[in-house]
């Protein structure tokens, strides 16, 4: 019975609904009581203490209508009619993406326009019609197979154009380097002048006149105090003023010039014609065997310095040839050219040819330091004529003759170098070049003997290189382009054929 009170008691409390509201969450409750209550079954135990907390759904739930509650209160218009705080919120919000997406269109805005703008930049500029190819043959570019014939252009002419283009370009680049270099040196104090010739063309041999033979003249444009080049004498022999009545020093003059020719004829006779008719009755050789010699850079640049200025070749023709050995062959009549000239005569031919193409090397005494130059720049010390003068009160010093160098021409020195008529751009004011024998106090590099040749003023390629023999009795009616413009000046007009007895210059 007890049992199924006890049973009947437990299902009734689970039968009983929980109590929504807690008044405390320290609440309990005792079922010894209930006992109490209910029951005949009397404990005297203390009744057992329940803890029943509120559950998290209670805060939720307050939570929820609290949110709701302020959320319908702020989403709710203002009552004098302003907007809501969120509808301000949502308005700052968009206001902001839409100035950012107006800068972004702006700019994308001017972006285009200045692509438009640019696109028209160049629309209006006249258009090249000439264009360089890197090669002409690109014209002919195609299929090599199944092509017409005649289809190509003949470009020849194009090409011939862009070879000639190219050699310019070259000789421009060559002219400007060494204008570069020669300017360098020039930079430098005029006394201690360190640089040698320039390895570039330096100089061929032309013709001038039958009257006064070859010339030397500029391969190249030459800049002011550039050295040209630098040269190993062909023969040297002893001098001294009164060489005509020493026979010692006659004979070392007349075994240098026998040597020369006998070590190398053609050369010597096609160079020096007059030399081998009168010294060893040799007759002018025919114009190709000359030509070929004079044009070879091996043998008329044999003497040059290595790498101190080339050698570039002739320009002398048939015609000027035979006008020029014409005047030799009456010349060198006494004795007859097909006999061997006698002593006396090969003594003559000598002195002359000494005379006439020699340079003599500084004095020993001051050779190591005094330029020959010292006295005058421009004009080198004279060969002095035969005279009567005793040996013993002499000097006497090396004279050499070389085979390029000694056959640069004479031109007098103007008296008024600034006179406009003496300035002309082509052939500009007095001789154009002056020389050094080495050793020098100027030039280290020039050697013992050998003569090195200096521009005085700038020269243009194709310039005859020209130097003041600077001798009083020169032997011969003197054609320089100075006496020629002196005469001008005058009013005596220009002689083409030669100023001849009648110039101020013949000093014989
Ligand atoms: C050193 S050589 C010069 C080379 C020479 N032209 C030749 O063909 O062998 C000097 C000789 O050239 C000639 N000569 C040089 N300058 C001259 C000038 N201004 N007028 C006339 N003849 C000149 C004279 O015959 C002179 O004796």
């Amino acid at each position: 019975m007890s049992a199924l009170r006890q049973r009947a008691a437990l299902l009734a409390r689970m039968a009983r609904p929980v109590r929504p509201f807690a008044v405390s969450t320290q609440a309990t409750r005792s079922y010894g009581a209930s006992h109490d209550h209910h029951g005949d079954h009397h404990h005297h135990e203390a009744p057992h203490n329940v803890e029943e907390p509120l559950g998290t759904g209670i805060f939720l739930l307050i939570a929820v209508v609290l949110g709701s509650a302020g959320v319908y209160h702020i989403s709710r218009p203002h009552p004098n009619g302003e907007p809501t705080e969120i509808h301000k919120w949502l308005e700052r919000v968009s206001n902001s993406y839409a100035e950012d997406l107006e800068s972004k269109s702006q700019l994308l805005a001017a972006a285009i326009e200045q692509a438009a703008h640019d696109r028209h930049l160049l629309y209006g500029v006249q258009r090249t019609s000439h264009y360089d190819l890197r090669y002409p043959e690109v014209f002919a570019h195609g299929s090599p197979y199944n092509v017409p014939a005649g289809h190509y252009p003949n470009i020849d002419h194009v090409v011939a154009h862009y070879k000639q283009k190219y050699h310019e370009e070259e000789v421009r680049k060559a002219n400007k380097l060494a204008a570069a270099a020669a300017a360098a040196a020039q930079a430098e104090p005029s006394h201690f002048l360190s640089r040698a010739p320039l390895n570039l063309p330096a100089v061929r041999i032309g013709f001038v006149s039958p009257a006064v033979g070859y010339g030397l003249f500029a391969a190249r444009d030459l800049a002011q105090d550039e050295f040209v080049f630098h040269e190993a004498p062909l023969m040297t022999a002893r001098f001294n003023e009164a060489f005509a009545a020493d026979k010692a020093l006659v004979q070392s003059q007349a075994a240098a010039c026998r040597a020369a020719l006998a070590a190398r004829p053609e050369v010597t006779a096609a160079v020096f014609p007059g030399l081998a008719l009168r010294f060893a009755g040799v007759l002018p050789a025919p114009y190709d065997d000359v030509e070929r010699v004079l044009d070879d850079p091996a043998e008329m640049g044999r003497n040059l310095v290595a790498g101190h200025g080339q050698f570039t070749g002739c320009t002398v023709t048939r015609e000027q040839y035979e006008a020029y050995t014409i005047r030799l062959v009456p010349a060198a009549a006494q004795p007859p050219p097909s006999q061997q000239p006698d002593a006396d005569a090969r003594r003559d031919a000598c002195l002359t040819f000494f005379k006439n193409y020699a340079f003599q090397a500084p004095p020993s005494s001051s050779s190591t330091t005094t330029p020959s130059t010292s006295t005058s720049p421009s004009r080198p010390p004279p060969l002095p004529p035969p005279s009567s003068t005793s040996p013993s009160t002499a000097t006497t010093r090396q004279a050499s003759i070389y085979l390029l160098a000694s056959l640069i021409n004479h031109r007098c020195t103007p008296s008024h170098p600034s006179s406009p008529n003496t300035s002309s751009s082509s052939s500009g004011s007095g001789p154009n070049c002056t020389w050094r024998i080495g050793p020098s106090g100027l030039a280290h590099f020039v050697r013992p003997g050998h003569i090195c040749v200096q521009a005085r003023r700038p020269i243009r390629a194709g310039e005859q290189l020209t130097w003041d023999y600077g001798k009083r009795e020169k032997g011969f009616a003197c054609e320089c382009d100075t006496c020629r413009l002196r005469l001008r000046r005058r009013g005596g007009g220009l002689l083409m054929g030669g100023l001849g007895a009648s110039s101020s210059c013949k000093v014989l």
